[in-house]
Formats: C-alpha cells, structure tokens, sequence
C-alpha cells in the first residue's frame, strides 16, 4: 500500500487502532492539506474563530462576548429530507418513509465524491461523546470534516476535544461520522465565505453504525452528532438494545406543593420543544427547569421507571420567534455570549435581529442576505430557519440533573403538533397503545427546518419522521413491545397537545409560549388524579373547568374552542390515517388497527 505523506497523519495523539486505520483512509481518499486532531481548547476556538471572521464567513459582534454571525450560502439554510437515506442492506430495513439506495452502491458514489474534495483545506478529526463520558457505556463518535464553521458548532453542541479521545483509549467503539462540503480548492483558488456543494447526500449505514455527509454545511446535515448520531443511528442501536432515542425535550417542573415532575415532549422541528422546555410559568408556585431541548435518550432502570437523558451539550435553536416576551431564558442564555447565529440580521452597532425578538424591529439592518433592511422591506430580516448555537450550560434554568448519567425519571410524554384544526390543546391517551396511536398519527403542519414547502400537514409520527433510522413500521412495533414488556403502572402517561389551533380569523386560539404551563398543570393533576376530565373520541380532554386559565382574559367560548373535538374534522382524519398505516403492511403492529377500529366505533 502507498502511503501519502499528509501533515498530521503522523504522530496522532492516539493510539486508537481502528480510529487511526479510518482517518488514514479517508485522508488518503479526500486528499486534504493537512489533517489536525482537534483538542478542544479555548486557544483552538479563538484561532478557528479568527480564522473564520478572517474568511469573511463569520462577523464577530461587539454587543455580545465571544459571539459570531454567520450567513450561509441561500441554498444551504436547512435539513434536505430528498437527500437524506438510510443504506440498510436490506431495503425493507429502510421502510416506506425513508430514501434508500444499496449501501454498495452508495459508497461506490460517495467515494467518487469524497475523492480530492478536501483539496486546499484542512480535514479535522473531532472526537466527541453524546451525553456524559462518565456513562458507564459512553457514546462516543469521530466527526471528519472540512469545514472550521462544523467544528466551531460541534464544541457548543457536545463534548469534544482531548478528553474525549483520551477516554476512547485504544479501542472503544465509535460512530465513525465522515463529513465534507465537497468543495476543494485549486491552487491559487479564492475561497468562498460559506463553501458547499450543489451535490448533496446525508447518509447513514446502520448496519456499519456509520455516517457519510456531503455538501453541506447546515447544522442537521453537518453536525452529525445531533441527528445523524443521536436520532437515526442512535434508533437503530435502541431497538436493537431495548431502549428509546427520540426527537424529545426534557424538563423537570415543580408544583406549588414542591413535588417534582419530569416530562419529555415529541414536537416536529421548529414546532415548540425549545420554547416548552424552557418555560417561565405564568401560573404562581409552578417552576420550570430544562434538561434538554431536542433529544431525549431513554432507558428503563432497575426501578422499572423510564429515565431520560439528554445527549447534547447546546442549543441550536430557532431564532424568530424568540424573544423577551416569548422566550426569556433562551434571550438570558445567548446574551452570555460563546454563540453563533447564522443567518440572522446584523444590526448597525454589531448585535444581531431577527423577527420577534423585539415588538419594535430597528429602523435598519444587514439581513441575512447581506442586503440593506428596513421594516418597510418585503422579505423578513432573517431566515424562518435561522438558527442560534449556544451553550446548554449557560441556560440559567438549566437542572442540576442534567450531568447525571442515569437520567430523570419520566412521569409524561407529551406527543405534539402544528395543525390549524381538529386537534385539541390537549388530551390524554387512556393507556399506553392508545398513547403510541396518538404517536403514530401525530400529522403537522412542514416547517422552515427543512427544505421543500411549509405549511403542508404531513403525519411525522413521535415527530421522527425524518429521524428514524429504520422501518417505521418496526418503530412503532418497538413502542408497543415496550409498553407490553415493562410495569404499566410505571409507564410514563401520555397527552396530546396542540398551541396552534386557530380560530376563524385565523389567530391562534391559545396564547402558548408561557401559558402553556396551565396544560402542564393539567398534566400534573391528572398524575395526581385531582384533574377532572371528559371522555371523548380521541381521549380524555379537560373540562372547560378543569384547566386553570385564571386571569388569562379568554372567554369561555374560546376555551371551549381550543378543546373541542369536532366528530366531523376527525372523521376527516380517519381515511387519511387508513392511508397512513396501510403504508407499512405488515410491518404495522395490529394494535394500530385496532386503536384505529376503537377511534372509528367512538366517533359513530
Ligand atoms: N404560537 C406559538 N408559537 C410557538 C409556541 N412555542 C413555540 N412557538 C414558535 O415556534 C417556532 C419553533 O419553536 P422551537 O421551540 O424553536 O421549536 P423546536 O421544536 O425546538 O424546533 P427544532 O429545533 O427545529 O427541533 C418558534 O418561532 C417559536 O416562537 C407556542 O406555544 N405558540
Ligand atoms: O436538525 C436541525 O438542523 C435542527 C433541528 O433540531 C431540526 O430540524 O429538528
Ligand atoms: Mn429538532
């Protein structure tokens, strides 16, 4: 075998056989200037950081420390669902919701691709870990790229650097997360400020628990320890363990009695879990505190309890929409600085925008285009996906328990969605198959998160629709066998929520964001078995009574509006389930027909 000399390749600070064979490989494949093991350190970021404002790919912001704005190209702002597969060997191990191509055949693609794409850069080596090192099987990875904006993000959003692969010693195994923006550069060449590829592939071998990205350089495409680790592979890895990785928020909420609660929370992308999970109660004597904002990994202990953890280590979360009035503690956690936004506004005296933030926009900014802005402009100032990265750790409402690796106890899952009708604020599953039903069907409206029309309702059922890194119908069988093998009394209760119901005119029926603590409050009393409740069709829904909307000045026609379940919306929905489920043959456990059967005869 020839071996090329690439600076860097030599004296690796590890000894780890099968990591140094893979970045050998891929080097010699990919052809960088050289290859640099990050380490983690404050000194790497502030010479990454330079180098990237240097490029003109970053601006750094006067108005909050050690904070960057960054534009992407305008065709690279989101996840691409068409370009997403999962290369299990055996096509029906993909499912009728994901794309597939044999994994030979993909590799033989991608390996015509990745060959020289990092001509003229750097490849970096990240080892990273998914939620504590101190786990007793830690979940470690390695993420290839050649993109500086990739590392940057990576050390806000999990554990990197020397520790990590300290940790990994000689051989523990590792998610091997190979990533390029499949933009090499000539000799000579000038670089762009946000390099990428028109060719895109987000792909995931889950046979080989391994990861190949191409051309872009967006967060759920390039920072593959979030989706493509934590979600796709991570649900792969989960069946096959008896365990649970899920597109979920962690919050832990105290009562006015100090009793103590944790709930997970399955929304779509860009559909609240960010907002709930960092609640400020409107309500007096509640508390809010967060463990995570995305992703949820969950094992049942000795205890027979379901327990929750969260993988991350940031936030990359939504910006318009988050503001003082909305979100106060995300405001509270990227004011501490140590943040990247990405395309958002510029204001003139170097802070960042973007719609929401302030009931007043500023008379001018530098949209995320890099054009001149005034609220008199047609186009928002920032994009609907523009996204800010930022240290978990600097949430000031974050809980103590959120470095433990054992998790929190859930008592609640709430399943969530965007839809204009049918679906109420909130209602409660009467046991576990009719809460993974409810999961099942979950339908919202698409989102700015990922490329492609918004506004569509689709079903994305638990909200994973794009993050299942197998058969969705074996999804869900897993979630029926979970409930089947373990204690139902210690089963966490399910609900359903809906904030986004709208009423004629076409404003939101409930006011969200803060309020939404009054439905968690409901949540808790059905817990506790104090909440009264109405039996209806499609589960047990609050009496206009029963939820607490003190002071919150809706009449009580609109409460009423925001719960109701309409016999006519819902037979509306019934065929389009049928049409759901028939998808998945005989994949799809029979307990799903018969939920199905059940909700039909309820609503004759
Ligand atoms: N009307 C209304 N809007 C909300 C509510 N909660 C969140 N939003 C808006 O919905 C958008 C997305 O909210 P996020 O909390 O960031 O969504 P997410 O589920 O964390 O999204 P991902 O990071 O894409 O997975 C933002 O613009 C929020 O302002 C609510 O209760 N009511
Ligand atoms: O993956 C991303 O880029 C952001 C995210 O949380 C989602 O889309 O659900
Ligand atoms: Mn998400």
């Amino acid at each position: 075998m020839t071996s090329v000399a690439i600076p860097g390749l030599e004296n690796a600070p590890t000894t780890h056989a099968r990591l140094l064979a893979w970045v050998q490989e891929m080097a010699e494949l990919t052809m960088p200037d050289q290859v640099v093991w990050v380490d983690g350190t404050d000194a790497e970021w502030e010479r990454l950081t330079t180098k990237l404002v240097d490029a003109g790919t970053f601006t750094r912001l006067e108005k909050k420390p050690n904070s960057f704005h960054c534009a992407s190209d305008p065709s690279d702002v989101a996840r691409v669902e068409d370009r997403t597969f999962i290369c299990s060997v055996d096509e029906a191990d993909a499912g009728p919701t994901n794309n597939w191509m044999d994994p030979g055949e993909m590799k033989a693609i991608m390996t015509e691709l990745y060959r020289g794409c990092m001509r003229g850069r750097t490849m970096y080596v990240i080892p990273f870990c998914m939620g504590p090192v101190e786990a007793e099987n830690p979940m470690f990875g390695v993420e290839l790229t050649d993109s500086e904006y990739v590392v940057v993000s990576m050390r806000v959003m999990a554990r990197i650097g020397s520790q990590i692969l300290e940790a990994m010693g000689t051989d523990r195994p590792f998610v091997p997360a190979m990533h390029s923006l499949g933009a090499p550069l000539e000799p000579g060449q000038t670089d762009v400020p946000w390099p990428c590829s028109d060719t895109k592939y987000i792909v995931h071998f889950p046979e080989d628990r391994a990861i190949w990205s191409y051309g872009s350089g967006y967060g759920g495409n390039a920072l593959l320890g979030k989706k493509c680790y934590s979600l796709r592979i991570a649900s792969v890895m989960a069946r096959d363990e008896g365990w649970l990785a899920e597109h979920m928020l962690i919050l832990k909420l105290t009562s006015p009695q100090q009793k103590t609660y944790y709930v997970a929370a399955a929304f779509p992308s860009a559909c609240g879990k960010t907002n709930l999970a960092m609640l400020e109660p409107t309500i007096p004597g509640w508390k809010v505190e967060t463990l995570g904002d995305d992703i949820a990994w969950m094992r049942f202990g000795e205890d027979g309890r379901l327990y929750a953890l969260n993988p991350e280590y940031g936030l990359f979360g939504v910006a318009p929409g988050t503001g003082w009035d909305t979100n106060p503690n995300a405001m509270r956690t990227i004011d501490q600085g140590n943040s990247v936004f990405t395309n958002v506004a510029l204001t003139d005296d170097g802070d960042i925008w973007w719609e929401g933030m302030t009931d007043e926009p500023p008379a001018h900014l530098t949209s995320w285009k890099g054009e001149d802005w005034t609220p008199g402009s047609d186009e928002p100032s920032s994009h609907p996906n523009s996204r800010f990265c930022t240290p978990i750790t600097q949430c000031p409402i974050l809980a103590p328990e959120y470095t433990d690796p054992k998790g929190v106890p859930i008592s609640a899952i709430l399943f969530g969605g965007r839809r204009k009708t049918t679906i109420p604020l909130v209602s409660e599953a009467r046991d576990w198959n009719h809460g993974v039903f409810m999961g099942a069907t979950l339908s919202s409206e698409t989102t700015a998160a990922a490329t492609g029309a918004v506004g569509v309702v689709r079903r994305d059922p638990f909200a994973m629709l794009p993050f299942i890194g197998y058969n969705a119908g074996d999804y869900f069988k897993h979630w029926v066998e979970t409930g089947k093998a373990h204690d139902s009394t210690k089963l966490p209760r399910i609900f359903y929520v809906n904030w986004f119901r709208r009423d004629e005119d076409g404003g939101f029926l409930w006011p969200g964001f803060g309020e939404n603590s009054r439905v968690l409050k409901w949540v808790v009393e059905r817990l506790e078995g104090t909440a009264a409740a109405e039996e209806t069709p499609v589960g047990h829904v609050p009496t206009p009574d029963s939820l607490d909307v003190s002071g919150l000045g809706m009449t009580r026609d609109q409460v009423e509006q925001a719960l109701r379940v309409d016999r006519a919306e819902w037979q509306a929905e019934v065929p389009q389930i049928t049409e759901w489920f028939e998808k998945f043959g005989d994949k799809l456990p029979s307990t799903m027909w018969d939920e199905l059967e059940i909700l039909k005869s309820r609503l004759s």
